[in-house]
């Protein structure tokens, strides 16, 4: 019974791998959420989840042998192969009533499976480097933080996707106000920068008995004056601005503690509206980081440190796993934007968070299991083709003959 099982869940993946999965964009999921039909919804939903499991699916079969049979990395693989068998099971079923509601119950379970998917993959990048005694290939690193980006982004819309019709078609429908499932058609940035804020100042008050003050300013090229507001899921952009403050704030209070007691140098905020992006840029004065390393802050290698211990996860608040900006960053994207670090080594950081300014341009930002991302998985770091340093000889050479 397990061999055929195994048969047929291989030749599911192969046959719901083949497609490609379906962008939705803000705008529509505005509005089908408008007047939302829980039968088109499941229609839609019973193909397009399996679709994007199993297109992942494929990219984790995929991984370098020492990541993927580690403990954690088979762990995550099992959730993945079980929520793929429980949406399977409404493939050919009535849309009945129960049904449905079955469906809906289903949708919680499949997304509490996964709730420690983000840490349980830090654990597996752990025991490869254990197990690899520390020292971990280019190829395998890029071809890591190539994985992670897509396994973190595909399970960004997947959990956006069942988050969508639980809200719209659970038990609390009416709880929602303006909102449609988790996006909200008139968020006000400036409200989701201050709380952000002022959660990560009582973090570092609590840790370091001071932080910066905050200074928001608001540039609109078309309504001058009045709050900034889009459509987004306000819990994305928390997220984002979060995380970014609890940088900026260790920043610049490690910075300063050199200096007496005159005061830390506010966090300065600018939100602006174009026509096609609206920004949020954090600009601290934090002191910076050198250029050479600013591209380390988006490495999941890199910012794996050895598993902080429990009690140090809350004793020091503004330390963790570090997945904080790579995955900060993916929500950005997910939506067809961005965050960019610029960093003035001596000064400060600026962080941008750009966003789609017009719901239907803000499509959500898939990966696709391919001829192309397989490659991916082969390939070999390729040799310089610029030159970094004039070679020793060379320079010896030139002073021998000077
Ligand atoms: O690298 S940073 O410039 C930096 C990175 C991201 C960000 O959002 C804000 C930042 O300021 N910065 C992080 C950090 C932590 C402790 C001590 C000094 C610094 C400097």
């Amino acid at each position: 019974a397990a061999s055929s099982s195994m048969a047929s869940l291989a030749k599911m993946l192969d046959f719901y791998s083949g497609f490609n999965p379906s962008p939705l964009s803000i705008k529509q999921f505005m509005d089908f959420g408008q007047n939302a039909c829980e039968k088109k919804s499941f229609i839609f939903l019973r193909k397009e989840l399996p679709v994007r499991l199993a297109n992942i699916m494929k990219e984790i079969a995929l991984l370098p042998d020492n990541l993927l049979h580690t403990r954690s990395v088979s762990e995550v693989s099992s959730w993945y192969v079980k929520s793929f068998e429980d949406v399977l099971e409404y493939e050919k079923v009535e849309p009945t009533h129960e049904n449905l509601q079955k469906f809906v119950r289903d949708l919680d379970l499949i997304r509490n499976r996964h709730n420690d998917v983000v840490q349980t993959m830090a654990q597996g990048v752990i025991e490869m480097k254990e197990n690899e005694g520390g020292n971990v290939e280019a190829p395998t690193e890029s071809s890591i933080q190539y994985f992670l980006d897509r396994l973190y982004m595909s399970r960004i819309s997947i959990r956006m996707l069942i988050n969508q019709h639980t809200l719209l078609f659970g038990s609390s429908p009416h709880s929602q106000g303006r909102h449609i499932g988790c996006l909200d058609p008139a968020c006000d940035i400036s409200d989701v920068v201050r709380d952000a804020y002022e959660n990560a100042r009582f973090l570092c008050d609590q840790y370091y008995l001071t932080s910066p003050a905050l200074e928001i300013q608001q540039h609109s090229s078309t309504d001058e004056g009045i709050p900034i507001r889009t459509v987004y899921v306000p819990s994305h952009l928390y997220y984002m601005l979060f995380e970014l403050f609890k940088n900026s704030m260790r920043a610049v209070v490690e910075h300063h503690n050199q200096d007496s007691c005159d005061s830390l140098p506010p966090l300065k905020v600018h939100i602006c509206r174009g026509k096609e992006d609206i920004c949020v840029k954090i600009s601290d004065q934090g002191g910076g980081i050198p250029r050479s390393q600013s591209d380390q802050l988006f490495k999941y290698m890199y910012s794996t440190a050895p598993q902080p211990s429990k009690s140090d996860l809350h004793t020091v608040p503004l330390a963790g796993y570090g997945y904080g900006l790579p995955i900060s960053r993916l929500y950005a994207r997910y939506f067809h934007g961005d965050i960019v670090l610029l960093s003035c080594e001596g000064f400060g950081t600026d962080a941008i968070i750009y966003l789609k300014a017009l719901s239907d341009e803000a499509n959500e930002l898939l990966p696709i299991f391919n001829k192309t991302s397989s490659k991916f998985y082969r390939a070999t770091v390729p040799t310089g083709d610029w030159s970094n340093q004039s070679s020793d000889m060379n320079a010896r050479q030139l002073n021998a003959t000077i």
